[in-house]
């Protein structure tokens, strides 16, 4: 007799918490204008010996010391937290319990600039981070996938919060590809945490 798989079509458990609603329109667009004015780099990422221009700006705040290297070739020093980028960061922190001394910011001009399939394995923020991706602006599609199996598609709203677990970052691959599609400008921040010590 067949049997009814009743798990098969089942959304796969994935160890993120996505908060669509974390801001207010007033307040995601006054975040937005915040953010624009930041200071954005086009940093450049030296790929099978190959130098090339990271494809969208970024920039780093945080707590003194908080250095970070990626990709063994992208090193990010970071300014000193914006009084609205350090109330975001407790506001996140009381709505999540996690702790973070760091944000990047990644500014996607077009809908050709991306971030490729990736997890955030740097050694600076410690084994397990938690990391909160806060998304303004354009919408894009996020994908999260475990690191053999198959992607799910979020769309990041304009004043979204996505929360990836301790854990996510060992399991899980995830990015934000490249789209034909007119879109406007999107800016995603990243809070995490650090290992240096505090000065
Ligand atoms: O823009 C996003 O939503 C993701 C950014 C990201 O994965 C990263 O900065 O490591
Ligand atoms: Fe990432």
């Amino acid at each position: 007799m067949q049997q009814l798989n009743l798990f098969q079509e089942s959304a796969p458990v994935l160890p993120v918490t996505y908060y669509p609603d974390f801001l207010g329109i007033e307040q995601a667009n006054s975040l937005y204008q915040h953010c624009l004015k930041l200071e954005w780099q086009q940093n450049q990422i030296r790929i099978a010996g190959k130098t090339m221009p990271v494809p969208r700006l970024e920039c780093l705040y945080g707590d003194k010391g908080c250095d970070y290297l990626y990709s063994n070739s992208v090193f990010l020093k970071p300014i000193c937290w914006t009084d609205t980028l350090s109330s975001l960061r407790d506001s996140i922190t009381a709505l999540t319990g996690y702790k973070f001394r760091i944000v990047i910011g990644n500014q996607y001009r077009t809908g050709q600039d991306s971030i490729g399939w990736h997890a955030d394995t740097d050694s600076s923020m410690g084994l397990s981070p938690a990391i909160a991706s806060l998304s303004l602006g354009g919408v894009r599609k996020f994908q999260i996938k475990p690191r053999n199996g198959k992607p799910t598609d979020f769309w990041l709203e304009h004043g979204s919060l996505l929360v990836m677990h301790p854990g996510c970052q060992s399991t899980h691959l995830h990015q934000v590809p490249k789209t034909n599609k007119v879109v406007s400008t999107r800016i995603n921040l990243t809070f995490r945490p650090h290992t240096a010590k505090s000065r």
